[in-house]
């Protein structure tokens, strides 16, 4: 499929001529992340000639296991949201034998771990009493549900979405009772800043719409647009990758390819790479992430239409990261997670407790929104110093870190930001917009997933879905629906217990 240097439109058809004659149909797939991959897998299982044209020099994309410690460490994606059979996943993950960590059974999006597994302290390392810790958690649910109570009288009165600090103000003017202060004020502070660090962006920019139907709901504290698997959250103790690397097996992989231009026609695409060489398909599978298609790094011909390129920008895109440490030896307490309280939420840190789940003793240091971007303007050093300030003021003798990794998903530019969330005022229906196909060119990823956005599960499951719509427009061009073999085989589809464990 690759098709030399020249960008002649007869050169466009020259390649598509060639794919005709062979009678195989043929796909470029850009961006090798969770979506790419798994959407070239199963049109490679289909029989469709593939390419996977990716920037880096490794797949995976936000799926990022790191080795060099000696054991693996996630530095992007780590949990499976939805430890169930139902997850999309869960079938591959159950084949491979990947054990799970589960950190909590509940299925809401603030409390990805119990309550019991917290140990919380202020700023003079004070541990914060356990009973407080929990009475704050119920009251930051009724002050939530407060929040949506006012919402459809909110909407009334303002007729318009508003911003999650902004319905707590207007909370606490309504219930002043509600309001906590002192210590009660901190904890509901690092409340609020786990719930930022879920969509990765500041309260002030994260939209109360996408909670309002949630007091219809079972569960009301989860955010009934998504779909949330029920099954709790499950670190993946070896690390994500191996579930990448089996779906890469056997393709056609392409690293260290940067698509800089898509020209598409009604009989094919032609793709550029950074280099100038040129690819050529009848179709392509763009899985890039959204932050890369808001900078407009890759140029569409002819653009794309008014509607697609309006979900691009209107659609949030945050920032989390992680900061690993790794220490000599264990000198915390034996809980899941370490916790930082604080006037305000920017001030709230965590860590998580890698040694509960995987026996290494490892703090990861997770910022979020604001307090991200901030951070990722130091240097490496610097950014684990800071890490490790924030754990000295809760453990005074903490010993200095052996090693450390620090991410930057907001400035790398194969990411452009941590995964998508919903911003104030826009609908959730940009996740879909952003999916639809135009002509022959289908759209995955975390951000076109209205299901699961944000999440692996998510990425993949808008890969398969962008194979399937590739391989029914391509084949109706070549008149051989029949082609198509099962996406995944039948090894795959068989149910395998997920190995779960708790210690
Ligand atoms: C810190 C962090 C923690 C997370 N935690 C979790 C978690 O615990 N559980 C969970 O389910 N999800 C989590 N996520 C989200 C999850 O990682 C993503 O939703 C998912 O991996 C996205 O997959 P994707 O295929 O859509 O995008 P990506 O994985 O970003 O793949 C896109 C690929 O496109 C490539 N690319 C970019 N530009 C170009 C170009 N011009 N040409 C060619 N290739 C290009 C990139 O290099 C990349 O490989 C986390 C993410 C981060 C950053």
């Amino acid at each position: 499929m690759e098709s030399g240097r020249t960008t002649s439109n007869p050169q466009l058809r020259r390649g598509l001529c060639y794919s005709n004659v062979e009678r195989k149909p043929s796909v470029i797939v850009i961006g090798g992340g969770m979506a790419g991959i798994a959407a070239a897998r199963a049109l490679h299982d289909a029989s469709f000639q593939v390419v996977l044209l990716e920037s880096r020099d490794r797949i995976g994309g936000r799926v990022h296991t790191d080795y060099s410690f000696g054991f693996p460490v996630d530095l992007g994606a780590s949990w499976l949201h939805g430890v169930c059979k139902e997850n999309p996943l869960a079938p591959l993950i159950g084949r491979l034998g990947l054990p799970l960590y589960r950190t909590s059974g509940d299925n809401s999006v603030l409390y990805d771990h119990d309550l019991e597994s917290y140990a919380l302290f202020d700023m003079d390392g004070n541990q914060v009493p356990q009973e407080l810790v929990t009475k704050v958690g119920e009251a930051f649910e009724s002050i939530l549900k407060e929040a949506i109570f006012f919402t459809d009288k909110i909407r009334e009165e303002l007729s318009s979405d508003m911003s999650i600090l902004n319905a707590f103000s207007i909370v606490f003017e309504r219930r002043p009772e509600l309001r906590l202060e002192g210590l009660a004020h901190k904890v509901l502070q690092w409340y609020l800043c786990r719930m930022e660090g879920w969509f990765a962006a500041d309260a002030e920019t994260i939209s109360l719409k996408c909670w309002d139907q949630a007091m219809h709901s079972a569960n009301f504290l989860q955010n009934i647009q998504e779909e949330l698997l029920p099954g709790g959250h499950g670190l993946m103790v070896r690390g994500y990758i191996p579930v990448i690397n089996t779906l890469a097996k056997g393709l056609d992989i392409r690293l260290g390819h940067r698509v800089t231009k898509i020209v598409r026609r009604y009989n094919g695409v032609k793709v550029t790479v950074e280099d100038g060489r040129t690819f050529v398909a009848d179709a392509a599978i763009v899985a890039v992430p959204l932050g890369v298609l808001k900078v407009k790094s890759i140029k569409f011909e002819p653009k794309l239409p008014e509607w697609k390129e309006a979900a691009i920008s209107e659609l949030g895109v945050g920032i989390e990261n992680k900061i690993v440490l790794h220490f000599e030896k264990v000198f915390w307490p034996n809980v899941e997670f370490l916790g930082v309280v604080a006037e305000t939420s920017y001030g709230c840190s965590y860590f998580l407790n890698l040694h509960k789940a995987t026996g290494h003793s490892v703090l990861v240091y997770m910022p979020a929104g604001q307090l991200a971007k901030d951070i990722e303007k130091m240097s490496d050093e610097a950014a684990a110093n800071f890490a490790y300030l924030q754990l000295k003021r809760i453990l005074p003798n903490a010993s200095a870190p052996i090693q450390y990794l620090v991410s930057r998903w907001g400035t790398d530019i194969n990411s452009l930001g941590s995964y998508s969330y919903d911003t104030v005022g826009k609908p959730h229906d940009l996740y879909e917009r952003l999916r639809i196909p135009v002509d022959n060119l289908f759209f995955a990823g975390e951000a076109t997933s209205s299901n699961y956005p944000g999440s692996v599960h998510g990425a993949f499951s808008t890969g398969m879905m962008a194979a399937e719509d590739c391989r029914m427009r391509v084949l109706e061009r070549y008149g051989e629906l029949d082609l198509f073999q099962p996406v995944m085989g039948e090894e795959a589809s068989v149910s395998v217990p997920l190995l779960i464990s708790r210690m």
